[in-house]
Formats: C-alpha cells, structure tokens, sequence
C-alpha cells in the first residue's frame, strides 16, 4: 500500500467534506452501514424512489437526484380496521414495530401472520389477520415497463388490497394509509410544509386524497396519498396531524366508525421544528366468503431538480406528460389508480416466458427481475432536454457532428445512473458496460440516448487541471477524443462536468475506448438503428486512434502502463492483459464489421491489418495452453486465472461474432479457458458456492496480490456465466452465476441492495451497485439459444457511402 496514495485521498476528504462542506463521490470514510430490511422501491425511472423495506417499511428515499437518505419514517404505515355488525372488532398498524412515538396507535403485528414476495417491480404482502379469518393481499406495482417511454417515467406507486372475507358474516374493511410530509431529514422540521385534500376525476373516474407540500428551498416536491371512489368504496382522509405525537386522534377517529373526519379546507403551514402528516382511508363492505378490492396510491411530484453545483435547472422526463409546474400529484395519482392493469398485463407479458419456463430455476428467475430494481433505484434521472437547448449547445463548443442526436435526445430524453448509491457518479462507463444489456434489452432508445451523451463527451474536454489522488500526478480533467470514466457527481453538475473520479487519469485507461466501440455495434446489431450506426462511426474511429497510441510496439495489440489503468482500478497491469487486450481484439474486429457494414472500405483493411497481427500478438504473448494470462509481465502473478479474461469473447458472442469469418480466439482456448475459470475461480473458490474469485493462481489460492483479485464482483461473475452460455457450457454457467444469486440474496441478506464486490469472509464492497445489471446478458445468451433474439440486422439496412 502506497501511504502517498492514501494520505493524498484523505486530504482531498477532509478539504471536501469539511471545508468545503459537500458530498465526497465516494466517502471511504462514512461507508452505509449494512442493513437487511430492504425490498421492492417504488417509482417508475428517474423520477426518483421510495424503497419500501420487506416488512413493509418506508425505509430508501432519493428524491433528490443521486443522493439517498436512509431512514424509515415511522408515520408512513398502513393501518386495518374490520367492523362487524357496525362495531369495530379489529384496528391494527400492519407493522411489527412498536415505536417511541405514535403510541396511541396499535403497533406490533406479529410477522409470523405475513408474509412478503418480491420480483420487481411487483411485491405482495399477504397479511393474515390472526383471529379474524380474514386475509389481506397487498400487491404494490410501479410502472416499470420495457419500452415503454412515457408509463414508466412516472413517480408513482399502486397498492391494490385485495380483501378475502373467510367469516360467515359480511366486515367493512379500511385500510388506512398514513404519510409523513418529508423523507425523515431535518428538512422536515424547516416548518412551511402544509397538507390539503384533494379530488381528481377525469372520464367519470374519481381519487381523492392528501396532497403533502414539501416546501424546501432547492428542489421542493409535493407527496399525495390517495385512493380510487367507486361504487362501495368511500374515500375519508385527514388532512393533517402531529407524527411525532401520541396520534390518538387519528386511531380514535377510525376506530369509531372506521372512516376519517375529512375535514376541508388547507392546514396551516408548519411552524419551525413542527413535523406533519396526512392520511387517506379507503372502505368497503365485503360480503360473506367474499373478497373485495381496495386501491390506493402514492405519487410525488418534483418536477424541476438542481444538482449539488445549482447552475441548471432540469426537468424531469414525465413533465412532458404531466406539466412541470408542481401541481401534478393529483392527475398522476389518478393516472396511477387508472392504468395500473394495464402496467400488470404488460409486466406480466414480459416476465411470464420467462417465470412458466420449467427449465429455469427460481432463482434464476428471481435474480433476473429482482437485480432490475437497480434501473429505478440506482439515483437514476431522466430528463428532459431543455426547451431552450438547441442543437449547438447539446454537442458541446467542440460541435460533435452527430446528425441525430438533437431528435433523439429531444424525443427520448437524456438517462443516467450511479455506478452505485455509495459511489455517486453517473453512467461509469467501464461499469455501465456491463449493466448496458439491461438497458439496451429493455429500454434500447435509453440505452442509444446514453451513447450519444457519451459521444458528445468524447469530442470534447475539459482543460482545467487537477492532481489524481492515486499516483499523484496533475492531467487535464478531460482529454479530446477519449471516453470518460463517468458523466459527472449528482452533487455538482453532471452532463456539464464530466470525470467526476479523481482517483487515476483516466485518459490512460485502456478499457474505456474500447467498451464505446463495442457497445455502439452491439447496440446497433440489437436495435438496427443504422443512423445510430452513422453518427457512431467517426467518434468509434476517433477513440480507436486515441487507443492505438497504447499498442507502443506496433504489434497489434494493445499494452497496459503498469497501474491499474482499466475497470479493476486497484489491480495493477503490466503489458500485454488477457482483459484489456481481449476488449482490444474484440474491438478491433467490430471495426472491420462496422467499416463492412458502411462501406468504408479504407478503414475496413487498416483494421483487419490491425486485426491478423493482433491475434498473433495475443496468442503469442498470453497463451499458456490451458488460458490466457493476466498479463505478458512475466511477474509472479502473471500468470493468475482471471475471471473477466474472456470479456471480449462475451461481447463479439453476444453480437453473433464469434465464429467463421469474426472467429478472433480460437474456439478451443476460449472453451478450455472458461473451463479452467469454472474449475479454479468457481469450484476452486469457497467450494463452489460464491461465483468466481476475480483472480486465483494456478495453485488454487485467490491471489491476493491486490484487493480486487481477492474479490468476487457480482456483475463479472453473471458476465462470465452469459459468456459460459453463449459457448455451449450453460450447466457451468448456471452453477457460477448461482452463487452470486444465493450469496447475496440468501445468505448476505443483501436483497434490493447488490454490493460491487464481496470477499469470501466477512468483506463487501459498495453496496446498490450497478454492475450486476449484467445479469441480462445470460438472458440474450438463453433468447438466443432458444432462438427468440432479434435477427441480425441485413447490410441493405445502411445506405453505404457512395
Ligand atoms: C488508497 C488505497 C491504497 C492505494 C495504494 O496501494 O497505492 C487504495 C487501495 C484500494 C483502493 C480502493 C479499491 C476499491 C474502490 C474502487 C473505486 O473505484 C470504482 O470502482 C470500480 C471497481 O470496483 C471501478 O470499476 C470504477 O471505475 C471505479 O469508479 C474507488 C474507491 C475504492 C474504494 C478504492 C479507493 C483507494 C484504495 C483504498
């Protein structure tokens, strides 16, 4: 350990943090304590989210964009009230706690009588009221929904209470639902928060409820609670009350007749130090042996957002829809209570071919959907181009040239996400290349939108300079004609300032380059979108003339500098690298299909030039006979199994390239490496139940030569099992990728929070991670061994140049 590197980062901490008094993008100092309560969030994407806990709690909150507040808020609860024979018979807070506060209420439901399931973006709670022979199902659903552009925006969450009356007599069921105005932080006791009632119908459809106005200085937003009127259902509400009471005036006024007061009219403000909140209670009659249904919902609307630095004002994607001028919580609540079964058709008809295969196993299936909570709950914005933008201010001074990028961004928007709720910086590119096969498989014009974000980043820089807290050396923010490590800190001003990491260079990154070429053809094998293709090709050129100044031996391949100048940012390379020379070729050879494909013939025979010595190079300088090594140092791990060496062969896989004519590793080094990985890093790993260790030696001890070959990351490990399907071992893969699944899932107790990286005792790493999104690309490896994945786009689909 290099006392320089870590005295330069605490430095940089303490001048941030303290003196500066702003977020650091990775506080190594205040890591978040591991808590094993979470489930399913709520919201659609980049509107925020609310994580609700497995035993029901409010517990996750980003409202602000990429910053996470951690704290269950002990109002917000849904409360039953069973009446028979116009008597109350049971009133009881659906919640095991019995907190300090709210004491009037009747808290600790005991947990043996629920239950709790989650494959996102559904849970179900089952609540069987002991006693009273009456079951509640609550089904939460957000609108998550792939390829959808509009639905899946929205800040909203359903809770549809299906009531199943097992008695001999009819009961009237409330179900009460009770929200705090704030997310738990001091800013709820600012005072100048209020509550009012609402009521919102449009095509004879009607909710009522609360709407809780949050109003802060940066980035107020507007909470409202409510629940859809029909024939039998009678909406009550209160508009306000003190959470931090006794709340007696909220349970005596349900308990009497088992509906709310509802006052009209505004409360007053709050005073400073006062905390408020609301509650809305939906009731009906279920006969006998009957069952009934209740809908409630919860939307919030902030509608225009600043970033830590406040230069910008951005504007969420659904205000297209619902207008930005913060009075939306009504007709998105409405909107919520109206299509929700619609969002239920549509989720189940994207989930159900895979949930009714047999042949998949449930954790499979679980991993699969679940780890998609990342793409809603990982500071996930999307956001609307400015009205006032034009297409010269969105390529940046240096003027990217990309023909369709104005349309595009003005059609779909622009998305980012944190490479992990601990690590805040949008879209780390080395990472998101992983995480990508979600995005792309399930929202392509996202996917297309981020690239283009990239692109503009790559013809530009930024020239302010600054010292790199690894290795010390002061560089350019942002060099021309490279890819950046990430779009920026949600704490400053992402898209604006990119490279928000300061820990190495990474214009010296080798990885970086290489994963936009690979991603612009994969994408455009999977999307057919040839002007995508188009306004690709000359930033993938330019980032290749950038990448090929590291090939210094002009051998064909690419070398590493001899620090960890790629995505394993503490794991140092020498020369030649299985990894980095792998994603080279990998490259390479899209180059030449991209050049076919467009008819640029020229730089069609420099590549596959390129290519022919490459290959040798590669084979010559890594091949031991049985896999390919670390790296061409000669040091005493060199010779390290890695996990990841095959991530260049997963990528040309997934695009069909990987055979005949595009064969760039020979067939039988691919099957035997991926065999040694599966033999040493996954049996030969803490007896085969954790995935693969990123490094192990040929002895069979991890290799500990750096943090990071010590450890097993989640989302390399569900890459490697999609790369052990495309080649035919799908057993092995399944094996590998289970591990992962049951370590973090079962065993860690880490649901709805993903880490980076866990050792095999007793350590993790960045918790909420957005690698192991990978998960997807053994999806594409199944669809396209079932044969259900798009066809490969035919050549006639791009015009070729003239
Ligand atoms: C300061 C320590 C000693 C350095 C030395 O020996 O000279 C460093 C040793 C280990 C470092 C930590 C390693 C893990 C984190 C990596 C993180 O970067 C992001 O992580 C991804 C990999 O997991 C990477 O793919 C992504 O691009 C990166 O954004 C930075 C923080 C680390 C905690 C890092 C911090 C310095 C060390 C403790």
């Amino acid at each position: 350990m290099d006392v320089m590197n870590v005295y330069r980062y605490f430095r940089w901490w303490f001048k941030k943090t303290r003196i500066e008094k702003k977020p650091a993008f990775i506080d190594l100092l205040c890591a978040v304590p591991l808590q094993q309560i979470y489930g399913c969030p709520l919201g659609g994407i980049g509107g925020g989210t609310i994580t609700r806990g497995w035993r029901g709690e409010f517990c996750r909150w980003q409202l602000n964009p990429g910053v996470y507040h951690y704290e269950t808020v002990i109002a917000n609860q849904f409360t039953v009230c069973l009446r028979c024979k116009g008597q109350t018979v049971y009133q009881q807070v659906l919640s095991m706690e019995r907190p300090s506060t709210l004491q009037g209420w009747n808290w600790g439901y005991c947990g043996h009588y629920a239950f709790y399931h989650a494959l996102y973006p559904r849970a179900w709670m089952v609540y069987e009221l002991p006693g009273q022979n009456v079951v509640l199902t609550c089904r939460q659903v957000s609108p998550v929904i792939p390829h959808d552009y509009k639905d899946s925006s929205l800040p909203v969450g359903v809770f549809i209470w299906e009531v199943e009356n097992g008695r001999d007599e009819d009961v009237e069921v409330s179900i009460m639902f009770s929200l705090q105005n704030g997310m738990g932080t001091k800013e709820d006791r600012i005072g100048g928060h209020w509550n009012e009632p609402f009521t919102f119908e449009r095509d004879g459809e009607r909710v009522a409820g609360v709407l809780l106005h949050h109003c802060t200085p940066v980035n107020p937003f507007t909470l409202a609670i409510s629940a859809r009127e029909k024939a039998g259902t009678e909406v009550t509400h209160l508009t306000s009350f003190n959470p931090t009471g006794l709340g007696r005036e909220v349970w005596q006024d349900l308990l009497q007749d088992g509906r709310l007061d509802s006052p009209t009219g505004k409360s007053s403000l709050t005073e400073k130090g006062e905390v408020t909140a609301a509650v809305v209670c939906a009731t009906c009659r279920v006969p006998a042996r009957e069952h009934r249904t209740l809908e409630l919902a919860l939307a919030w609307d902030m509608p225009c957002v600043h970033f830590g630095s406040k230069e910008k004002l951005h504007f969420r994607r659904y205000t297209r829809f619902f207008g930005s001028g913060g009075d939306a919580a009504p007709a998105l609540s409405h909107h919520a209570l109206m299509h929700y079964k619609e969002w239920e058709r549509k989720i189940e008809a994207w989930q159900n071919p895979v949930l009714e295969n047999s042949q998949l196993p449930s954790w499979y299936k679980s991993a699969l959907f679940n780890e998609l909570y990342f793409m809603t709950d990982g500071g996930t914005i999307w956001m609307e181009v400015p009205p006032d933008c034009s297409a010269k201010d969105l390529q940046g001074p240096a003027g990217a040239g990309l023909s369709h990028l104005f349309p595009f961004l003005r059609e779909y928007g622009r998305f980012a996400y944190l490479e992990g709720q601990e690590y805040r910086m949008y879209n780390t590119y080395d990472v998101h290349f992983y995480a990508s096969f979600a995005l792309v498989m399930l929202w392509p014009k996202l996917q297309i939108s981020l690239q283009y974000d990239i692109a503009v980043t790559v013809v530009n820089e930024d020239v302010q300079l600054r010292q790199y807290l690894m290795g010390g050396q002061t560089a350019q923010v942002k060099l021309k004609n490279v890819v950046p490590h990430d779009i920026g800190d949600p704490g400053d001003e992402p898209w604006q300032r990119v490279n928000a990491y300061l820990m190495h260079d990474t214009a010296d990154w080798k990885d970086l380059n290489l994963k936009f070429v690979l991603q612009v053809y994969r994408d455009y094998y999977l999307t057919h979108d040839s002007l995508y293709l188009r306004d690709m090709w000359p930033v993938c050129q330019a980032v290749m003339e950038s990448e090929l100044k590291f090939d210094t031996d002009n051998d064909g391949l690419i070398e590493n500098g001899g620090f960890a100048d790629q995505t394993y940012d503490a794991w140092v390379v020498h020369g030649a690298s299985a990894y980095c020379g792998g994603l080279w070729l990998a490259a390479v050879c899209m180059m030449c299909k991209m050049a076919e494909v467009l008819g640029d013939a020229e730089i069609q025979q420099k590549y596959t030039d390129i290519l022919s010595k490459g290959k040798e190079a590669f084979e010559r300088m890594l091949w031991n006979g049985k896999y390919y090594n670390y790296d061409s140092s000669g040091s005493h791990t060199s010779s390290s199994i890695m996990s990841d060496q095959c991530a260049g062969q997963w990528f040309l896989g997934a695009c069909g390239m990987d055979q005949g004519e595009f064969e760039v590793f020979p067939k039988s080094h691919i099957l035997s490496a991926l065999r040694t990985i599966f033999e040493k890093n996954v049996l030969g790993f803490a007896g085969g139940t954790m995935g693969a260790v990123n490094g192990m030696r040929p002895d069979g001890v991890p290799d500990t030569s750096s943090v990071q070959s010590n450890e097993v990351w989640i989302g390399v490990v569900y890459a490697l099992a999609a790369t052990m399907i495309q080649e035919g071992m799908v057993e092995e893969g399944f094996r590998t990728a289970e591990g992962c699944y049951r370590t973090v899932w079962e065993r860690l107790g880490m649901a709805f929070q993903t880490p980076e990286a866990y050792r095999e005792k007793k350590v993790y790493r960045s918790l909420a991670y957005m690698r192991p999104l990978s998960i997807w690309s053994m999806q594409l490896a199944l669809e396209r061994r079932a044969g259900w994945a798009p066809p490969p786009p035919q050549p006639s689909q791009v015009p070729v140049n003239p």
